[in-house]
């Protein structure tokens, strides 16, 4: 296997599959059981999740709601997806422990990094919820900042593009896709398929990025695998 510790984030909406809201259980089994194939390969998994599936601070904030009211409503909804995700991977068999950046002991670990640390040696999948525990951040940049300090080997974001255009596929059907590009240039660019923070500090860092539609099966293991797959974004 090409990495021995991964970080993957995932979309909250990928997880509405073709609902308009929420969470999709066939979708929601489909990516436990890809993760399955690389956690049984004997990869360390720690998960980032979104939330746009059900909440996100910068829409609260356009319909007149206040930001930081919002992005806090933002972290609890990725909260609840990691709680899905969590039944769906142990549904499947595999140990998971969520840890959380905003403390809700009854149901999660408060985030500490050597217990996290601890938890991926012992091959359990760890789940970060509620983001950074900041409001005006993202989780994607929580998935790089929990990555960085975990030392993992990669950041796979899985997500419903399969990699990085040079515009925005989903408005731009001629949009042309990179194999590989650098942080430098997604910067210049200004490619929006994860935000400034979050690719800012993976450069910093020398933390690679792979963008990939998680959406197919097989990709996740291929990855994993040292297949060229989705689009590379490093220094
Ligand atoms: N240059 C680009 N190349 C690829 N995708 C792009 C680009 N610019 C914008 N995008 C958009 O980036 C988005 C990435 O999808 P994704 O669902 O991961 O977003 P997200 O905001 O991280 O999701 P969530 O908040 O639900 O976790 C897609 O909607 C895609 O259309
Ligand atoms: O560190 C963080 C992470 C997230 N938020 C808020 O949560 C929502 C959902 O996260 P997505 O990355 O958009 O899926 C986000 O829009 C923010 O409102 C946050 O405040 N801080």
């Amino acid at each position: 296997m090409k990495y021995k510790r991964i970080l993957l984030k995932l979309s909250g909406e990928a997880l509405m599959g073709d609902r308009q809201y929420g969470i999709d259980p066939v979708r929601l089994a489909e990516y436990a059981a890809e993760i399955k194939k690389i956690h049984e390969q004997g990869i360390e998994i720690a998960i980032v999740i979104g939330g746009g599936n059900i909440f996100r601070g910068v829409a609260g904030a356009s319909n007149g709601m206040d930001r930081v009211q919002g992005d806090y409503m933002g972290m609890l909804a990725t909260v609840i997806n990691g709680m899905a995700l969590q039944g769906a991977l142990e549904d499947k068999g595999m140990l998971t422990r969520l840890q959380t950046a905003l403390k809700i002991e009854a149901i999660a670990e408060p985030y500490i990094k050597r217990r996290a640390v601890r938890h991926l040696e012992k091959g359990r999948i760890v789940i970060f919820g509620a983001g950074t525990g900041n409001p005006y951040f993202t989780t994607d940049t929580a998935a790089v900042l929990r990555g960085v300090e975990i030392h993992a080997d990669v950041i796979l974001k899985g997500t419903r593009v399969d990699g990085v255009y040079d515009s925005d596929p989903e408005k731009n059907a001629g949009a042309i896709k990179f194999d590989t590009i650098s942080f430098d240039d997604v910067l210049k660019k200004g490619l929006n398929v994860m935000d400034t923070t979050a690719f800012t500090l993976s450069q910093e860092n020398k933390l690679p990025i792979v963008i990939f539609d998680m959406n197919k099966i097989g990709n996740l293991e291929k990855i994993c695998a040292g297949e060229n797959i989705g689009t590379v974004v490093n220094i």
